[in-house]
């Protein structure tokens, strides 16, 4: 036979497996093998037995011999037939998994747990154990699962305060209490063939008789599930809801009430909402409405006489002449004179809209042609600076630019006409089809 090897681990191994594998399971455990090469259910890091997976065995008795094994980060022994307390797992300072689910253990919860703080899933469900659950307990923070169910636990629940589990049952115990907020996000199925826990999510507290109402036989409480090192826990009834928050006990339901105030002020909300951008729109068309009627209006038809081109000491002829008319000068640009300033003052007018410097019309001259005029805001400028800066304005030609084509000038008026381009202004074109949805849907 070949020598036995001195791996540091092997001989808690062999013991285990002389104590435990009386159906000789474990065939590949002999001591002339590398644990960490051969061993079943044996994986190592840096030569050491770190993660040992020993499921469906029909192992038995004890398992004091592997709490020798202080580099284990996951021990798994589910589904065995091991018995007894469990031993001292003090030494198991780097356990991070722990699942000895359905198997004989019995006892009360083992007082070395809590000392391992690097413990985050420990599963003993399915045994029987039992007694108090002591608060030490507490101080495994880094606990994501903790699974009780389906064994003889009893005492107040109110002990567990665990901030950060993800999946928690313990139903099918004997706990009774108050079930504390920072568990009741969890579902009932959790809680359920307890006998007298109360609070959410299984039942008032105050009312007699509401505890634990969700035992029926085929609950989701009674499934098994699966729960190894290498499946993550189940996302179906263990799953904390995150987006249902911390419930407070008799809190949880929404009234009727609640919902038809949640309703009207929904309704409230939108109310505004859409009165808010009625107003916002009406404003603004009110704002463009010459902008937006030049549009759709044809050069035929008639503006109101409102809207005509307001001179200041220039009237319209029918009042204009005996109101002391200063005649001022009207200049042609190109030097063909096409209109008067009379025509201009006679013609429909409407307002295109208000600029830096004034307000542009649209005039329709009685021949039918058609001029943007625009009535300088500022009229006070001297006639010889007002003519200089006009002449210079009229040799500016570009193709982005409109060229000046004519420009009238009195003591208090200066007036400078250009084409009139029909194709509406910028505004328009970016917000033209905003108006028209609004429109069409109906907030106009
Ligand atoms: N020749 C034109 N043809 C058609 N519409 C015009 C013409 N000139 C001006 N408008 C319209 O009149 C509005 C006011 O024009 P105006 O030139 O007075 O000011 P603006 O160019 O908008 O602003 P700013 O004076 O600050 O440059 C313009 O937004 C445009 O819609």
């Amino acid at each position: 036979t070949p020598p036995e090897n001195n791996h540091p681990d092997l001989p808690s191994l062999l013991l285990f497996k002389s104590t435990s594998d009386p159906s000789n399971q474990l065939t590949s455990w002999t001591a002339s093998n590398n644990p960490c090469t051969t061993f079943f259910g044996v994986s190592c890091l840096h030569n050491r037995v770190t993660r040992l997976v020993l499921e469906n065995l029909n192992l038995q008795n004890q398992f004091d011999s592997l709490t020798s094994l202080t580099h284990l980060r996951t021990l798994s022994l589910k589904n065995n037939n091991l018995t007894g307390p469990l031993p001292d797992l003090t030494n198991l300072t780097s356990l991070k998994l722990l699942f000895l689910s359905n198997n004989q253990f019995s006892g009360n919860f083992p007082a070395s747990l809590p000392s391992l703080f690097t413990l985050y899933r420990l599963d003993l469900s399915f045994n029987n154990f039992s007694g108090d659950i002591p608060a030490t307990i507490n101080q495994m923070n880094h606990l994501v699962t903790l699974r009780l169910e389906q064994n003889r636990f009893s005492g107040d629940v109110t002990v567990l305060k665990l901030q950060n589990l993800q999946e928690f049952n313990i139903s099918g115990n004997e706990f009774s209490g108050e079930i504390p907020s920072v568990l009741s996000s969890f579902p009932v199925s959790a809680f359920s063939k307890n006998k007298n826990l109360c609070g959410f999510p299984v039942g008032n507290c105050t009312e007699p008789g509401l505890a634990s109402p969700v035992d029926k036989p085929d609950s989701p409480a009674n499934t098994v599930i699966s729960s190894s090192p290498t499946s993550m826990p189940s996302m179906t009834s263990f799953r904390r809801e995150k987006s249902g928050g911390d419930h407070n006990g008799s809190g949880g339901k929404i009234s009727m009430v609640a919902i038809v105030a949640i309703i009207i002020g929904d309704i409230l909300v939108l109310v505004l909402v859409s009165l808010i951008i009625y107003c916002y729109f009406w404003r603004n068309s009110v704002k463009t409405n010459g902008r937006s009627k030049s549009m759709s209006m044809s050069m035929s038809e008639k503006v109101l006489e409102g809207e005509k081109i307001v001179y200041s000491t220039s009237p319209y002829p029918n009042a204009n002449m005996q109101a002391g008319f200063e005649r001022g000068k009207m200049v042609f640009l190109d030097g063909v004179r096409r209109f008067e300033v009379e025509d201009l003052l006679r013609a429909s007018a409407e307002m295109l809209g208000k600029g830096g410097f004034g307000t542009a019309y649209k005039a329709v001259l009685d021949d039918g042609n058609v001029v943007a005029v625009k009535r300088m805001k500022e009229a006070a400028i001297g006639g010889r600076e007002f003519e200089h800066h006009m002449e210079v304005l009229g040799m500016v030609r570009h193709s982005n630019i409109l060229s000046l084509k004519a420009y009238y000038f009195a003591r208090d008026e200066k007036l400078l006409v250009y084409d009139y381009l029909s194709n509406g202004n910028l505004f328009w074109l970016l917000h033209g089809m905003l108006f028209f949805t609004v429109e069409y849907i109906g907030f106009k």
